[in-house]
């Protein structure tokens, strides 16, 4: 039987990082992501360097007619799925009175509606096998508000809670659930233009992608439930369990219209 991983979101950045790590690791892959995005390129040369099967679809995961017709496709192929990753997931800084309404919907539609629909409509796949997983994508601003991001956070808090609760219900049925909270990750020309503005603690939380899907993937494999890559995410978690948000809330603010500020 030829098992593969569902990764979503694999096209770019982390999903992408991931899918080359299982790759390398001999595990077959269907990839995720919106039309257009070579990914049929990205699955010929992960095939061609890993001889491993890789399938792909490409589609938008904001809406639930989308979401089912991948499962349909997925009956249709006979995928025998092990192994979920739910990693597509959009965010961005931004004034909340200036942020578009439509931005806001996709946001919420993604990261929560997209994950929660599709990790029940995968369900019955990783039930077939005797022990399967589940691997979520949150992010550090999971742990703490965070204002001119506002609604992103909450998604990822979203994340957290549900992998958590999903973890305690499905573990007697051989679902193991985990999730990732990486920091901030500077892959993208934005990404790298935002944590320039944070200067030295900007480059301090970052973790290089590699190693992040390398950490993600092998915690998964020891049975972790939360995983956090690098000891200043780490200390970040502390820092939002133990500090007051009374104190964090000035320096969120200040460092969010840092980052919104223009660059010079
Ligand atoms: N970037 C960061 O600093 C951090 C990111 N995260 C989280 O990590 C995850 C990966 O982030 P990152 O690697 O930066 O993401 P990227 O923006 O680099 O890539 C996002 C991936 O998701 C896909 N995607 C985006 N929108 C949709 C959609 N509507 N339907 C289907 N696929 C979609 C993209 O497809 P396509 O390429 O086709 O557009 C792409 O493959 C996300 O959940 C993100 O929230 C967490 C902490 C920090
Ligand atoms: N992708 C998110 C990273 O934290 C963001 O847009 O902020």
């Amino acid at each position: 039987m030829k098992k593969y991983v569902l990764i979503t979101g694999a096209s770019a950045g982390l999903g992408k990082a991931m899918a080359i790590e299982l790759a390398r690791q001999g595990h077959n892959l269907i990839l995720v992501s919106l039309p257009n995005e070579n990914l049929a390129e990205l699955a010929q040369q992960i095939r061609i360097s890993c001889n491993v099967k890789v399938a792909f679809y490409e589609t938008d995961l904001c809406t639930r007619p989308n979401i089912e017709a991948l499962v349909t496709w997925l009956r249709a192929s006979k995928f025998e799925i092990f192994y979920l990753i739910n990693n597509a997931g959009i965010g961005g800084s931004q004034a909340f009175e200036l942020a578009d309404t439509e931005r806001i919907e996709r946001i919420i539609q993604l990261n929560i509606v997209g994950t929660a629909l599709l990790t029940r409509l995968v369900l019955p796949f990783l039930l077939k096998f005797s022990q399967s997983y589940i691997l979520n994508v949150s992010s550090m601003a999971a742990f703490t508000p965070i204002p001119y991001k506002t609604v992103y956070p909450a998604s990822k808090a979203f994340i957290y809670s549900f992998s958590l609760g999903l973890r305690a219900e499905l573990s007697a049925l051989g679902v193991q659930v985990s999730v990732v909270h990486p920091g901030p990750m500077p892959h993208s020309p934005e990404n790298q233009a935002r944590l320039q503005k944070h200067g030295r603690l900007g480059r301090m939380l970052t973790v290089p992608l590699q190693v992040i899907a390398q950490i993600a993937l092998e915690q998964v494999q020891r049975g972790q439930s939360v995983i956090i890559p690098g000891w200043t995410n780490k200390f970040g978690y502390w820092v939002s369990r133990w500090v007051p948000w009374s104190w964090r809330r000035p320096l969120m603010v200040s460092m969010l219209r840092k980052e919104l500020s223009p660059s010079v």
